[in-house]
């Protein structure tokens, strides 16, 4: 099959795994020299890692092992950098000095791009050639350690890559509680592959003493639990530190207080992203393109009206159990394998439900992502 064409074909499966991404962007590559190992060398962590801000590579084809010893050759020169927003073929590159680099992209890695579909990603990490200080032209894109993507039409819109963590906000009170949304939220991050960190805000509107039994839950199942009020300025200080040099995702319902939270991490960071989302319900490209928004202490917050709610593709029911930890243990003891743990004789989640084993709220929420109804 032709390259593109395989491409098309695995955009068309909707589905997303880190494997796929990696071998995607392995696809463009492969017509970019063989420069694969040196800059594995060069990497000092496989995700996302600007530690090393330039990176040299040689004409060095045919001369593999050749490593670091290979002759630099100062016109083939290419810096590293992330990509902040695409418009379009142009993409905003930040490199670590602070400094934002217009780029282009490479004919190779263009021809794969479509007007829906761009080979480069907000959040992508990429090489680019200079082409005088403030522009440059795209070369190679890293390997996508995870990406957020919508699917429509049978394809499937990278919105964001190389996401840390999401901040799953809700709120203790106006509007009120939904465990359920966090549960469904949860399970976006987990199949993606992205560090779900639970915040509940406007404590101060309730007893925090209330909270804990719900924070006990997310707390026993290994994810972090946040109990802010941006209001108090509790918990900021906490978060701020989470999110320094990480790239987050900001997300939840309307009136939790995420604009609220992110102005109490950094004054005026609201504003920032405000205007960005504004700026993307005008244009054409709201829901597949995102843009990410330096903070002062290192790291971007991404908040964009598409993935506001985390909502991002068709759950296919039979996957849901699989991204409940507490629940995915007791699935292989259920007498039918394809059993829905719904209404089956011989359950084991039911069983374990039934004597206390797993919390009552969560098996319930489970049921209601399996059948589909809005929470
Ligand atoms: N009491 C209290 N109110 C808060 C807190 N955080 C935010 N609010 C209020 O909640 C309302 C909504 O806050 P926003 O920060 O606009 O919420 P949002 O999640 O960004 O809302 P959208 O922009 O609609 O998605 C505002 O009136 C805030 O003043 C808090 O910690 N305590
Ligand atoms: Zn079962």
């Amino acid at each position: 099959m032709a390259k593109k064409e395989k491409i098309r074909t695995d955009f068309r499966k909707g589905h997303q795994s880190r494997t796929r991404n990696a071998d995607l962007t392995r696809d463009y590559n492969r017509d970019e020299l063989v420069e694969d190992d040196v800059l594995k060398n060069e990497r000092v962590s496989g995700k996302g890692d600007l530690t090393r801000k330039r990176t040299v590579v040689g004409d060095h084809a045919g001369r593999e092992s050749a490593g670091f010893d290979v002759t630099p050759d100062v016109s083939s020169e290419m810096i590293a950098g992330r990509v902040l927003s695409v418009h379009g073929l142009l993409s905003h590159v930040q490199i670590p000095s602070g400094e934002i680099i217009r780029c282009a992209t490479r004919r190779v890695l263009k021809n794969l791009s479509t007007d829906q579909r761009h080979v480069v990603a907000a959040g992508d990490i990429v090489y680019y050639r200079p082409n005088g200080t403030s522009e440059g032209l795209i070369e190679r894109i890293e390997p996508r350690a995870n990406t957020l993507s919508r699917t429509s039409k049978g394809r499937q819109h990278v919105i964001v890559a190389n996401v840390d963590q999401v901040l799953i906000v809700a709120s203790a009170a106006e509007p009120s509680l939904k465990p359920n949304l966090i549960d469904r939220m949860i399970v976006e991050a987990e199949r993606t592959g992205i560090r779900p960190v639970v915040c509940i805000n406007k404590v101060d509107l309730v007893e925090p003493s209330d909270l804990q039994p719900i924070a006990g839950v997310y707390g026993q199942l290994g994810y972090d639990v946040l109990l802010l009020s941006a209001k108090e300025n509790w918990g900021i200080s906490r978060l701020r530190k989470l999110v320094a040099g990480k790239q987050t995702v900001v997300a939840g319902q309307s009136g939790v207080g995420k604009s609220s939270i992110l102005n109490a991490i950094e004054n005026g960071l609201a504003l920032r992203v405000g205007r960005v989302s504004e700026e993307n319900q005008k244009g054409r490209h709201t829901t597949t393109t995102a843009k990410l928004i330096p903070l002062a202490a290192g790291g971007y917050v991404v908040d964009t009206p598409g993935i506001r709610s985390f909502e991002l593709w068709d759950i296919i029911p039979a996957e849901v159990i699989g991204y409940y930890r507490d629940l995915r243990p007791y699935v292989c003891l259920c007498r039918y394998p394809d059993c829905t743990h719904l209404h089956e004789t011989d359950c084991a989640v039911k069983d374990a439900v039934a004597d206390g084993r797993l919390d009552v709220r969560r098996y319930e929420s489970y049921c209601y992502l399996f059948e589909g109804d809005a929470v």
